[in-house]
């Protein structure tokens, strides 16, 4: 594992191996750059087969979130920490104290938030030792549940790509295939459908699928039957990697814009699509409301839902700005989405350092 070379060459500025005996911690934590802010990423606990697995992750996630918050126009950093274990089985108060004290270690540099594998209690437990957490959920004032945020954002992000392609936002008359019909994808559906959209959905939770169809008048079909229905737009809100070999060849649809994390499989499917005219909203652009979200927790008085919402908005925008990118520089969406986020850097990191006097 030739760590350093990994580090200089992705612009890394820090990596910490965390342990405690006493709790059995085994941690990772990884800060990519700070140069928009400190650096916000939740803690992932996961059974990783290996030290070096771990390690990879960490380092693999902590750039994403940098791409991530920096394209969503947030003044923070990118980082990620990993907890080595079973969440079902190897959680305690202990575990995650001894975490906390490693986050307050780095002094502000980290903000920690949950993640696959970590809930909000874990993020109380956190909070006993640090401040330099957000997700709370003890906390009056916590940003809470970030699904309805995420849906919303999503939404707005159809609509901007739906201006793209057919010359109006409206999605009146369209139809969305929603594959994933969870805490995103429900809200996901209210929106489109009082919008005026016709839905087609799917989900391999009997119960979700049936509220679907009840509340908005949706169309059910079976799981792997989403890939190929007409439609003007595929929704993935459920599982990453669904565009790949097996689904591109079913597409019908103009537009792939959903919430669900890592879409595409491999990224020459990104090609693909835009070489079969199908313009697909990268996932960490559209899906930005959770970051969002949380991070109006760090903003001085505290969290305030309706300023969240009115900055999520702004995922609109983002979609726009990704898609001038990609006309700007005849490259792919995906790609696009990578550059957005590295000018912001880039530009920010060039702003001269005048001297501000104190007091
Ligand atoms: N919740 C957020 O704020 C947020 C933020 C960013 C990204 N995301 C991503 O959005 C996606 C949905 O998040 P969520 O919070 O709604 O999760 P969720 O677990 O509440 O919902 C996922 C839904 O997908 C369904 N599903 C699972 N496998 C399926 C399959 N093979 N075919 C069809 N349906 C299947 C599940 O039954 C469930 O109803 C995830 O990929 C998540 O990583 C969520």
């Amino acid at each position: 594992m030739e760590i350093f070379k990994h580090l200089e060459r992705y612009g890394y500025e820090q990596l910490v191996i965390c342990h405690d005996q006493a709790s059995g911690l085994k941690a990772i934590i990884c800060i990519h750059d700070t140069t928009l802010g400190p650096a916000l990423g939740g803690t992932r606990m996961w059974k990783y087969a290996s030290e070096d697995e771990a390690i990879w992750d960490a380092l693999r996630l902590a750039r994403g979130m940098s791409y991530k918050n920096a394209a969503a126009g947030l003044n923070l950093g990118g980082a990620k920490a990993v907890i080595i274990g079973d969440s079902k089985t190897d959680k305690s108060e202990a575990l995650f104290r001894a975490f906390g004290r490693f986050v307050q270690s780095l002094n502000g540099r980290y903000i920690t938030a949950e993640d696959v594998g970590t809930c909000m209690e874990d993020m109380d437990y956190i909070r006993m030792e640090t401040n330099y957490v957000a997700g709370l959920g003890s906390v009056a004032g916590s940003s809470g549940d970030p699904s309805p945020i995420t849906a919303y954002g999503t939404w707005k992000g159809i609509k901007a790509c739906a201006k793209e392609v057919w010359g109006t936002d409206s999605l009146e008359g369209k139809s969305v295939a929603v594959q994933g019909l969870g805490h995103v994808g429900y809200t996901l559906c209210k929106h489109l459908h009082e919008e005026g959209a016709n839905l087609i959905v799917t989900d391999i939770n009997a119960e979700n699928v049936s509220r679907v169809v009840k509340d908005f008048g949706a169309t059910a079909v079976k799981l792997n039957e989403i890939y190929g229905v007409n439609c003007d737009i595929f929704t993935p809100c459920a599982l990453g990697a669904i565009i790949n070999d097996e689904t591109i060849p079913q597409f019908k649809c103009r537009i792939i814009a959903g919430a669900a994390n890592n879409q595409l499989k491999e990224e020459r499917h990104g090609d693909i699509l835009t070489s079969k005219g199908i313009l697909y909203a990268p996932d960490f652009i559209i899906n930005a409301g959770g970051v969002i979200n949380v991070a109006d927790e760090l903003q001085e008085g505290g969290y305030n839902r309706n300023r969240a919402m009115h900055k999520v908005e702004t995922v609109y925008d983002n979609i726009e700005k990704v898609i001038a990118i990609s006309k700007r520089d005849n490259i792919p969406t995906y790609k696009a989405a990578d550059i957005l986020a590295e000018e912001r850097i880039e530009v920010i990191r060039k702003v001269k350092k005048t001297l501000l006097p104190c007091g």
